[in-house]
């Protein structure tokens, strides 16, 4: 079990609800990740409306956490009416904050984040900020109140996986009682068994589960590589070498050489 904000859970794989095929493949695809926690965006599934209502009896039926996100939003004002909104329909305090900066590569803004993240935390919101790797924007995220941290991996719906791991290497290590979750960007299972082989506390994505061939498939394809991740990282990954080593003992071989 592990601690994220007041709950526990078993899972480590948060999976994002948008871009499946149908309705029933998301289902089936998050029993298959076995994810105990969802992302639903209150634009998309909003209960309130005739579309959303039906994603909400089924995403209820799933018997998950919801994690409500502010996708969409590209200032501090939009993403606090938006998370005000999203604790009031899906009754949950949590909202991960996506204030975006850059329509190009949908970076998040740090300072519109910051000054959201503030306002939010003082209204009782536990936060979860989608991030970039900066060191110095995450302390200020955590000076602000926030207890989680979502460092991307790359832009959103890339597929790139970690493009920078010295930067997320060095927020594990400079920021070692936070929650961090590497969130976006990630393509492959090896991706996210990378992030959890640096220490990472979870992952969480979308695109590469959703929009895969076959997306039940790769759920459960990459539940096992974070849980593959998480042991590795508790094993103790060897440390890399430049030189050789030889790994079979050629001590007391009967050959030698002249
Ligand atoms: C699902 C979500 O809330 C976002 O954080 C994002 O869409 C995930 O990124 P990928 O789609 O690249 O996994």
């Amino acid at each position: 079990m592990w601690q994220l904000a007041d709950k526990q859970f078993t899972s480590r794989f948060i999976l994002g609800t948008a871009l499946y095929p149908s309705p029933d493949i998301m289902c089936r695809s998050i029993q298959a990740a076995a994810s105990e926690i969802v992302t639903v965006s209150l634009r998309r599934q909003n209960p309130g409306n005739a579309d959303g209502h039906d994603f909400w009896q089924l995403i209820q039926s799933m018997n998950v956490a919801l994690l409500p996100n502010t996708a969409g939003c590209q200032s501090a004002s939009q993403a606090i009416t938006t998370a005000q909104m999203a604790r009031e329909l899906f009754d949950t305090h949590w909202i991960k904050l996506e204030v975006i900066g850059d329509e190009y590569n949908l970076q998040p803004d740090p300072f519109a984040l910051l000054e959201a993240a503030q306002e939010l935390i003082a209204q009782g919101f536990e936060v979860f900020p989608y991030c970039t790797d900066d060191l110095v924007l995450c302390e200020k995220l955590v000076e602000a109140g926030c207890r989680i941290l979502m460092p991307w991996g790359a832009p959103i719906g890339t597929g790139k996986g970690l493009v920078n791991p010295y930067a997320l290497k060095t927020l594990r290590e400079r920021l070692p009682h936070i929650t961090l979750i590497v969130d976006a960007g990630i393509g492959a299972p090896s991706h996210a068994a990378e992030a959890m082989q640096l220490g990472f506390d979870g992952v969480l994505l979308n695109t590469a589960v959703a929009q895969a061939t076959d997306p039940v498939k790769m759920a459960q394809a990459f539940s096992l590589a974070v849980k593959a991740g998480q042991l590795a990282y508790q094993a103790g990954v060897i440390p890399e070498r430049d030189l050789a080593k030889p790994s079979t003992p050629t001590v007391g071989t009967p050959f030698w050489q002249q």
